[in-house]
């Protein structure tokens, strides 16, 4: 389920600086096991602190607040993780950052107890906080503000607690502050680069997989899905949907006539005329196979459909494609319109017989035509 809702946000998904980096941030909780890590990890952490004798109290507190910071941090990001919308608010963006940071501050919190212990305690403290922020880093790095706000969290309170060490473990900490963020930053950027390519691969080849490749409008597969989410979104509606099934007139004679490469482009030609003439949103133009595209449109009467179809009709005449094997001398298409107010107890696919059976009456009638059919609600039940 939650694999599909990606799919399908994927699938919207835009190369725009906001929506790419929203996406981003989605990564940022896309894996569970690592809060199971977490808890493991910090349990060990506290019960380390209660073997040290560094007192019941602070030991709980710190655990409680961990996991909480944690918590909070992960709540936040799972309804932006599983939500199908590209964008995520502004707002949001920056309350994920200021969660990192406050899930940073638990690990930071560590430094308080440093000048408590003995040395090889230090150097534990210094280590566990270094392996809290390296253990964060595969995940969060996807989004660099995120990942820094939580480094920051971690380091900034150590930094705050150097005046109170003594000189040697001073320079321990500044060493590794520099060493370290020197190292983070470096590993960091390059981390982030690796995941983002990966996504961008991920995103172009679902993108790639629901576009018909020789005309860039969308395949079979997204005629699937427009079709079913129109029908839902209609029938909850209460608004009618129309289907136009359209057909290239005499194409296997084109074919033939002027070879397979003029008819390819012969289709491309077609495709960007169709596309052109349903352009409002929740408009979707798609190749259904072969020489035949289909287009959903909804909220559309049928009315408003054989307007779109008396245009796509002159629209591709206006192409003036060359066909001598053909009656009308050029490449022209056969319509076939079917609308329906969509209701539960009606089958989707009878949407798709009523619009074939159309386009076969405006063949049959000569081509070059549209014919239509309104599913009426006697018709719903069978
Ligand atoms: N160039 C090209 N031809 C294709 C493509 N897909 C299908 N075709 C051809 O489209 C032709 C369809 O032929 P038919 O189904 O007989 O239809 P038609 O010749 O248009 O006849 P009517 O529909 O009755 O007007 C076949 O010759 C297919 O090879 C394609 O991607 N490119």
């Amino acid at each position: 389920m939650v694999n599909k809702i990606r799919e399908s946000a994927i699938k919207t998904l835009e190369f725009n600086p906001h929506d790419l980096a929203c996406e981003e941030l989605r990564h940022v909780y896309r894996g569970k096991s690592s809060g199971k890590l977490i808890v493991l990890f910090s349990g060990f952490v506290a019960a380390a602190m209660l073997a040290w004798d560094m007192g019941e109290l602070y030991a709980g507190a710190w655990y409680i607040w961990l996991l909480l910071a944690h918590g909070w941090h992960w709540r936040l990001g799972r309804p932006d993780f599983l939500s199908a919308n590209a964008s995520i608010e502004l707002v949001r963006i920056n309350r994920h950052v200021m969660a990192a940071a406050i899930a940073g501050l638990g690990w930071g919190a560590l430094s308080i107890a440093l000048p408590l212990l003995s040395r090889p305690g230090k150097a534990a403290i210094l280590i566990i906080m270094l392996i809290a922020v390296i253990m964060a880093m595969p995940r969060l790095v996807v989004f660099l503000p995120v990942f820094f706000a939580f480094a920051t969290g971690v380091f900034a309170p150590l930094l705050l607690m150097t005046p109170f060490l003594d000189f040697e473990t001073q320079h321990m900490v500044l060493v590794m502050l520099l060493v370290v963020g020197a190292t983070l930053w470096a590993s960091a950027r390059e981390v982030r680069k690796i995941l983002i390519d990966v996504l961008l691969k991920q995103v172009s080849s679902e993108q790639a997989s629901w576009e018909d490749k020789l005309t860039g409008i969308g395949n079979r597969r997204s005629f699937d899905v427009s079709l079913a989410t129109t029908w839902a979104q209609a029938s909850r509606a209460k608004v009618p949907l129309s289907l136009i099934m359209v057909d290239v007139d005499f194409f296997k004679k084109f074919n033939d006539a002027y070879g397979h490469q003029a008819g390819d482009d012969c289709l491309r030609q077609v495709a960007a005329a169709l596309d052109g003439c349903a352009r409002r949103a929740g408009d979707v133009v798609t190749r259904y196979g072969g020489e035949e595209f289909a287009v959903v449109l909804f909220h559309t009467s049928l009315n408003e459909a054989q307007n779109i179809g008396e245009n796509m009709l002159a629209a591709v005449r206006k192409l003036g494609i060359r066909h001598e094997q053909s009656s009308h001398e050029i490449v022209t298409i056969s319509i076939g319109i079917a609308t329906v107010v969509p209701t539960v107890e009606r089958d989707m696919h009878q949407l798709i017989e009523a619009a074939d059976k159309s386009l076969y009456c405006a063949k049959e009638r000569g081509r070059n035509r549209a014919e239509w059919q309104m599913l009426s609600h006697a018709s719903a039940v069978g």
